[in-house]
């Protein structure tokens, strides 16, 4: 079924004009942001207004795509065919032995007491016949909590996802961030599951680092508990955070949660010295960050609890949703390149880790194999 927001991607796409298709977790609309021209734009203080697509490298140019048109549509998703199981974990001896000796390494950095958590990471390449659109489409479909999204910028490239990660949301002077971290492959019997002594230290650090970076920044600072949340197959822990800031801090705030310890490390710049001169590949956009910047966005909100609709009122405001850019793909026509990587602590199993990284890479596998 052709829709006009799905129609006019098509199109864009054909004139290679930047463009981005995008549902949030729990909603049933899609968006799209469409630019009218190919001006690679950047972001200098996150005043701006727009979609921002950003790279794991804090010193590199985040990407905004202008909204000189937005649609939204309620469209029906694709639904996939393939059960839960049906993507095996494969063990790929030389990607497989490159991993592990990468780990083995952080955790001799780790040991040495450089440093005190590090994400590594990797890529797995594949052939596909199937469209970015048709892709997204089966993301929507299959993953309902995540933040689905198709970006490309002709002068960049084509990148498709499903994140269960917030970086900030924002509305006003208010926020909230999330530490997200440790993972286990949910088994179809257990409700919730139970962390082991690894998961939760791993989190915890994310915690205690967000924590450590607001404070003295933001005020009315909270930070929640602990809860099991599921993304795809996988469970993960999570932490909320909220806090206000003051008017004008959003940039500061942004350039000082990214990139958090759930995907670089701790200390942030010696993790980040060891990903760059350890992985053998540049990330990208892979842990990067995207979504609106500064959209306006009306509320309305009722001001009496007997619910009268002449006591309704309304307010325009604007607003920033970012995620983390996790359980992603470049898509380039017939190939597919996936990323996927894990927390390393002092405590960690590196054919565990392996493994980690072979199920992550299942929520995009299960729907380009299907
Ligand atoms: C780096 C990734 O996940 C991060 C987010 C959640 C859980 C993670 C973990 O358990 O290691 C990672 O910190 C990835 O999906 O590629």
């Amino acid at each position: 079924m052709l829709t006009s927001l799905i129609e006019k991607a098509r199109d864009h796409y054909l004139q290679q004009l930047p463009f981005v298709l995008y549902r949030k977790p729990k909603e049933a609309k899609i968006n799209g942001i469409f630019q009218s021209d190919d001006v690679l734009h950047g972001v200098t203080d996150f005043s701006e207004s727009g979609f921002v697509f950003a790279p794991f490298d804090d010193d590199d140019t985040v990407i905004l795509i202008k909204v000189d048109e937005k649609l939204e549509e309620i469209i029906q998703p694709a639904h996939i065919q393939a059960t839960l199981d049906t993507v095996e974990v494969t063990d790929d001896v030389f990607a497989k032995g490159a991993f592990v000796d990468m780990v083995e390494k952080a955790k001799d950095v780790i040991h040495s007491g450089d440093i005190e958590k590090v994400v590594v990471s990797r890529k797995k390449e594949l052939p596909v016949s199937a469209s970015a659109i048709d892709i997204f489409m089966k993301l929507v479909g299959t993953y309902e909590n995540a933040f689905c999204y198709l970006w490309h910028h002709p002068k960049i490239g084509t990148w498709l996802g499903a994140t269960p990660e917030i970086l900030i949301k924002s509305t006003g002077n208010s926020f909230t961030t999330m530490s997200l971290a440790g993972t286990q492959l949910a088994n179809g019997t257990d409700p919730v599951p139970t962390w082991g002594e690894k998961e939760l230290e791993e989190q915890q650090l994310v915690t205690d680092y967000i924590g450590r970076v607001l404070e003295g920044k933001v005020t009315k600072l909270e930070i929640g508990v602990k809860e099991s949340v599921r993304a795809g197959r996988l469970w993960h822990l999570r932490t909320k955070i909220t806090g206000n800031f003051k008017k004008g801090e959003l940039g500061s705030l942004i350039r000082s949660l990214h990139p958090t310890s759930a995907v670089c490390g701790i200390p942030k710049d010696r993790a980040k010295k060891f990903i760059m001169e350890h992985e053998s590949y540049n990330r990208l956009f892979y842990t990067g960050f995207l979504g609106e910047l500064n959209l306006t966005k009306e509320f309305s909100r009722n001001s009496n609890s007997r619910n009268q609709e002449n006591n309704a009122y309304r307010s325009v405001r604007t607003a920033t949703e970012l995620f983390v850019n996790l359980r992603c793909m470049m898509w380039e026509p017939g190939k597919a390149t996936l990323f996927v990587g894990g927390g390393i602590t002092a405590g960690s199993n590196p054919q565990k880790e392996w493994e980690e990284t072979e199920n992550k890479s299942q929520t995009l596998l299960k729907v380009l194999l299907d």
